[in-house]
Parts: C-alpha cells; sequence; structure tokens
C-alpha cells in the first residue's frame, strides 16, 4: 500500500537520524496495512501522519554540580506523544544511551501499549543521557532536582505523569517528585512508582516483571502448555528482570540466568534471587559479586559470547524473557533459542527483538509477546497508583496482583482476537498493533482535529 510508504519515507526524511524510532514505526506501520485496506477513513482523517507525529517535545538543558564541585551539562527530553486517551504517561530513562531516536521510539510504543491497557493514559516517555553509574547518593540527587527545575512546568496529575525506567527507580523519584512539590507548592500524584511511605502503590515495583510472566502463562495456557518445571532465561537484572525471576518462581518455573551490561550469570540451581535483590537493589554491586556467594554458579563476561550474540539466548530453555534493553536479541540469537527447544518469548524490555528475530518467531509461530502487549502491566499498575491518589485509597497488594493479572489476560485475549480477525491467530504482533492504533485513532477522529 503506498499510502503507507508514504508516511514511513517522510518520517525519515524529517526526522534524521532516528534509527530506533524508525525501527518501532515500521513494525506498526506493516501491521496496519490490512486495517486501513479496510478503514479508509483513517487515512481521510491523516491519523497515520498524525499518529507518528509527536504532540509536544521538550528538550532542556540540565546543570549541575558534581561531588568535586566540577559543572556538568546533561541534555534532558520528555516527549508527549500522544493525549487522545488520557493524560501522557511513560517512564523516565537516565541512561549514556539516551537520545531523541531512544525517546522517541519508547514514546511511541508507549502510545500503543497504554492503548492496550484499555485504561486512560496516553504515551509519552522522557529521560535524558545522564549516566547514574558510579555516582554517589548526593550525585544523583542533585541532578534529579535540576532534571526538575525544568520538567515541572511541563508535568501534572492530568497532564503528563512520569514514572521509572532504565537508570530510575524508586530513589530518583523521590528526589523528583521532592523538587516538584517544592517548586508548585502542591502535593499531588504526579508520578508513579513512588515509594510506599508516601502514595506508591503495593505492587507497582513488581509489575513488569510479574506481568510479563502473566502474559507467557496466558500465551501457554491458549496452547495447552504451563511454565510449570520448565527452564527459563532472564536478560538484565534490574527491575524488570528481578521479578520476573520472582514471579518464575511463583509459578513452580526454573529461572536459570541473568545478565547486566558486563556479563551474565548460569546457575543451574534456580537464580537465587534473595542474592540477587540484595546485589542489584541495595548494594547496587555487578554480578560478578553474584558468583563469589554462589560457588556452583558461572560467571561469563560479555566478551566471552559467542561473537554477535548475547549469551543469555544460547542457554537452552523452554522460555525466554528478555528483559534488558532494546535490540537485545538479534536472528541469530532467535536462532540459537530455537534450535535449543524454546517455544515462548515474553518480553519484559522495549523492543529488545530485533526486526529479524521477530519475523523469526512469528514465522516459526512460537508463542511470541511483544513488549508493548507483555510488558504492558508495569504501566497498567502505574493507573492503578493514579487510581488510588486520585481516590486518596490504598488497594491491598493481593487486589493490585489480581487486577494486574485480569489485565495481562485482557490483553492478551484483545491481541490474539484481532490477529485471528485478521487472518494470523498466532501474530500477536498484528494483534497488538492494530488493536492498540484502532481504540487511540477512533478517539483521534471522536476528538476532532486538535
Ligand atoms: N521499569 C518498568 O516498569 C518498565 C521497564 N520496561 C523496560 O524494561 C527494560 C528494563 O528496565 P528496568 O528493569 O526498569 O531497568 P533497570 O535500570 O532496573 O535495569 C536495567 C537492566 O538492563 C541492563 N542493561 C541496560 N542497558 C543495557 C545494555 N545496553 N546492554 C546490556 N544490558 C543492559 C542493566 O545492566 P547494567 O546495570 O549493567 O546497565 C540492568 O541489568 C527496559 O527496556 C525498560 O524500558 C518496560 C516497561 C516498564
Ligand atoms: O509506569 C509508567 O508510567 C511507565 C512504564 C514505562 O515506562 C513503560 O511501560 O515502558
Amino acid at each position: 500500500m503506498p499510502y503507507v510508504n508514504e508516511v514511513f519515507n517522510y518520517l525519515k526524511r524529517t526526522s534524521p537520524s532516528q534509527t530506533e524510532f524508525y525501527q518501532a514505526a515500521e513494525e506498526v506501520l506493516e501491521s496496519l496495512r490490512p486495517l486501513i485496506a479496510k478503514h479508509p477513513e483513517y487515512q481521510k482523517y491523516k491519523i497515520i501522519e498524525r499518529i507518528v507525529e509527536p504532540e509536544r517535545q521538550i528538550l532542556f538543558r540540565v546543570n549541575w554540580v558534581d561531588d568535586k564541585g566540577e559543572i556538568q551539562v546533561n541534555k534532558g527530553f520528555r516527549i508527549e506523544f500522544n493525549s487522545a486517551l488520557g493524560p501522557y504517561k511513560g517512564g523516565l530513562r537516565f541512561h549514556p544511551s539516551v537520545n531523541a531516536g531512544v525517546i522517541k521510539f519508547l514514546g511511541f510504543e508507549q502510545i500503543f501499549k497504554n492503548a492496550l491497557t484499555g485504561l486512560q493514559i496516553g504515551g509519552g516517555k522522557g529521560g535524558s543521557d545522564f549516566d547514574p553509574k558510579g555516582k554517589s547518593d548526593n550525585e544523583i540527587m542533585r541532578f534529579c532536582q535540576a532534571f526538575m527545575t525544568e520538567l515541572y512546568r511541563h508535568i501534572g496529575p492530568n497532564t503528563d505523569v512520569p514514572a521509572g525506567d532504565i537508570g530510575v527507580g524508586v530513589r530518583e523519584i523521590g528526589y523528583m517528585f521532592g523538587m516538584y512539590k517544592k517548586l508548585v507548592n502542591r502535593y499531588e500524584g504526579v508520578f508513579t512508582g513512588k515509594s510506599l511511605n508516601w502514595g506508591g502503590s503495593l505492587g507497582r515495583t513488581q509489575a513488569t516483571g510479574y506481568g510479563s510472566v502473566y502474559f507467557a502463562k496466558y500465551m501457554l495456557e491458549s496452547r495447552g502448555e504451563s511454565l510449570e518445571g520448565k527452564k527459563c532465561v532472564v536478560s538484565g537484572s534490574g527491575n524488570v528482570a528481578i521479578y520476573t525471576i520472582e514471579k518464575l518462581y511463583h509459578l513452580g518455573a526454573l529461572p536459570i540466568t541473568c545478565s547486566d551490561s558486563k556479563g551474565m550469570i548460569i546457575d543451574e540451581e534456580g537464580i537465587d534471587l534473595n542474592l540477587l535483590k540484595e546485589l542489584k537493589e541495595v548494594k547496587r554491586e555487578r554480578l560478578t559479586e553474584y558468583v563469589k556467594n554462589r560457588p556452583n554458579a558461572k560467571y561469563i563476561p560479555v566478551e566471552s559470547y559467542e561473537s554477535g550474540t548475547n549469551g543469555v539466548y544460547a542457554v537452552p530453555c523452554y522460555a525466554a524473557f528478555p528483559s534488558a534493553t532494546q535490540n537485545e536479541l538479534n536472528v541469530k540469537d532467535a536462532q540459537n533459542l530455537l534450535s535449543n527447544g524454546c517455544i515462548c518469548v515474553s518480553e519484559g524490555a522495549n523492543m529488545p527483538s530485533t526486526p529479524e528475530a521477530v519475523e523469526l518467531f512469528i514465522e516459526k509461530k512460537i508463542a511470541y509477546g511483544p513488549g508493548k502487549a507483555a510488558n504492558a502491566g508495569g504501566v497498567a499498575t502505574s493507573q492503578l497508583e493514579m487510581a488510588q491518589n486520585a481516590s486518596m485509597v490504598n488497594w491491598t497488594f493481593e487486589e493490585v496482583d489480581e487486577k494486574l493479572s485480569q489485565i495481562m489476560k485482557n490483553i492478551f485475549d484483545t491481541a490474539s482476537q484481532t490477529a485471528e480477525e485478521f487472518g494470523e491467530p498466532t501474530n500477536l504482533v498484528l494483534g497488538a498493533n492494530i488493536a492498540g492504533f484502532k481504540k487511540v485513532a477512533d478517539a483521534m477522529i471522536e476528538q476532532g482535529l486538535v
């Protein structure tokens, strides 16, 4: 369909060098071809042209002073992509790889992910190229405060509600919220992922990882399969990876790997979750420390991975849970997984598989849950946090977890029913993209040309 090609070419011409954004946009636009053929109104109202263009992009300078008294300068970003379904909602990422193209891909994915949750949240994302690694607690605080001295004027509980992502957790949210409160002189639910001491929701910390495992469970159930007793591989060792591992244990599976940017752990007896939490959540150590406490486990540094592959996906498993970062799983990794008998991939990370890897998973018809569906439990639980803040109530952990599980089931049902309707029953990429897009597109038409 030339229309879709034209929009994609326009986007490449007008937003140069945004590789990750092109990747995310191309996948969605390709999926939309059969929908647009059936629904010419999307073309008439120029929904595709409008949806690939953020409503607002905020780029700003962040000045702060390090512990040596030297001035440091970083870039800050907030991309308010689409508000058809609710206030902009999406995390903040602090990582040296952050640039406009990365934030734009994340914000774009967020539009459809948030729509799939069935909740009233629009799509946005932000962050900075600030590297939190090796920074003191005081430096983290000063950076977060400096970041907020600009961002505060663009956000609000009914406007734009940030949360965490890579490099941003409860500690950073606390420092940013503190500065926001001081600047606006109001105590309000402007962030999610807050500490339980002052407005956070039980279950938000666990939600993305738990949600990704629930999604795998529902994909597998629909095929008469289950995770019980099965070996699983997990990449990453941050928030999403840790709670993926925890939920895998709850469901009787055996998670045997985790990783960080320097290397990976293989622990055939099962990852020691208490040890991992202590190292990563409390001490903020590297994974090399894990094997010092767990002599039977093996540490493999990145340099020892087979060239051009991610070592995690060379480990034989029944199901894989990519939970680190974008494009961490390439076509060679996908081949390794498939040839070792893996039948399920549930993406906790955003866009962790390259387009060629995704194509192979779809062609082989394995249970493949794309990130925008499989990791939507985090943002969905953020919306539950907003709902509790707005009505000044606190739900129990069990209430939140029950709602999360049901939301993941609904997302799976919606994506698979839509995939079936468009003639490819196992293709959840197609199903998730069409179902998410349709909800936003219909709202955009109903709200007029704004
Ligand atoms: N937190 C949330 O609620 C949600 C997160 N996500 C996505 O999940 C993924 C993980 O996020 P989260 O767990 O919150 O982040 P964390 O910062 O808690 O952890 C990130 C993990 O990924 C590893 N990692 C990051 N970048 C790279 C890289 N370039 N190469 C190899 N490993 C890397 C980190 O290793 P190291 O410490 O060495 O850098 C760390 O183990 C991201 O894609 C994020 O967008 C999706 C939905 C919600
Ligand atoms: O909880 C949120 O608002 C955002 C989570 C997030 O950044 C994501 O879904 O990628």
